[in-house]
């Protein structure tokens, strides 16, 4: 794959770009598998990065994105709205008009985000919002207005994408099991992987989920969660091991309500950049038998961006 190039801004210092030579997954992915997490990042000359941004990243256009699909295996895309466009949805939107059916979108918007333009962005293959409570990539927004907006897009039968760390679930909790649609964890609700997965920090993640069956979790970015290693290059097939019980764990207790993605191009990582072909390896360690990974990549992905095709 062709070089990233920062358009015409300035990359964050230290900015990692995507891995260029992923290598072909030995885990075939099942037919019809879908990468329910990832992004495209302008490119800048095109769609601008939003004033507010917290980092400037590569480029990472659709294309680069859909070369990786076909390389890897996968049928279909979700693109998740990167905060570095703030709620500026073109290049996500532009992404899903361009993929012949085969990407649906999640946005951000704001409050003041109009019934046709949500309407657009549902045509266009959106099906949900991000609200993302991450201190080092967004500005605070009121709860009232994410409840509002929560309340407004559940017309349209799209759900709610939340990103946090784990040590906020308990101020947050009440705000998250308030959301009247379905609710989508992006990356495990980021656990501490250090802490042991029978601890109580994690315990309060299954619980949200256990008590709250409209809460689903990506198990995804086992790179950006591990501490121990190793990582997914030079061939490395056990990579992210100790990120391997927290994710099995949910993967098995809800089978039903668990997506997979590759979270490519990897925004903010600052220590390597996985190989996404290794990565596609990680997935049959979670998902440990073909019925629970058909679940994982095809049949809870497809229930939830393209119902009227199961
Ligand atoms: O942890 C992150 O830095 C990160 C950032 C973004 C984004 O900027 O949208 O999305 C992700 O899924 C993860």
């Amino acid at each position: 794959m062709s070089k990233p190039t920062s358009g015409d801004f300035t990359k964050t210092a230290g900015w990692m770009d995507w891995y260029t030579g992923p290598s072909k997954p030995r885990f075939k992915l099942p037919a019809g598998a879908v990468d329910a997490h990832c992004h495209v990042f302008g490119p800048g000359a095109e769609f601008p990065y939003a004033p507010e941004r917290k980092y400037t990243p590569c480029d990472a256009s659709k294309h680069q994105l859909y070369a990786l699909r076909d390389h890897l295996g996968f049928a279909r895309n979700v693109v998740v709205q990167a905060t570095c466009h703030g709620a500026d949805n073109r290049a996500m939107v532009d992404a899903l008009v361009n993929s012949g059916g085969k990407a649906r979108g999640v946005a951000t918007v704001k409050r003041s985000v109009s019934d046709a333009e949500i309407q657009a962005m549902h045509d266009a293959g959106v099906r949900g919002v991000r609200f993302n409570f991450v201190k080092r990539l967004v500005d605070f927004t009121p709860k009232d207005e994410l409840l509002e907006i929560a309340g407004r897009i559940a017309k349209w039968g799209w759900h709610v994408v939340i990103y946090f760390e784990a040590v906020d679930l308990p101020e947050l909790w009440d705000f998250f099991t308030a959301l009247p649609t379905t609710v989508v964890v992006d990356h495990m609700g980021r656990p501490d992987v250090s802490l042991p997965v029978d601890g109580p920090q994690f315990a309060l993640f299954e619980k949200f989920m256990r008590e709250h069956s409209n809460v689903w979790s990506k198990v995804s970015c086992p790179e950006r969660l591990s501490v121990t290693g190793p990582k997914a290059l030079n061939g490395e097939q056990n990579a992210y091991t100790d990120v391997i019980p927290f994710a099995k764990r949910i993967v098995e207790q809800f089978p039903d309500r668990v997506l997979w993605g590759t979270d490519w191009p990897h925004p903010n990582l600052k220590d390597h950049m996985p190989d996404d072909g290794l990565l596609v390896d990680f997935i049959p360690h979670i998902a440990t038998t073909p019925e629970l990974q058909q679940k994982l990549l095809v049949t809870n992905p497809m229930r939830l961006y393209w119902p009227e095709e199961v």
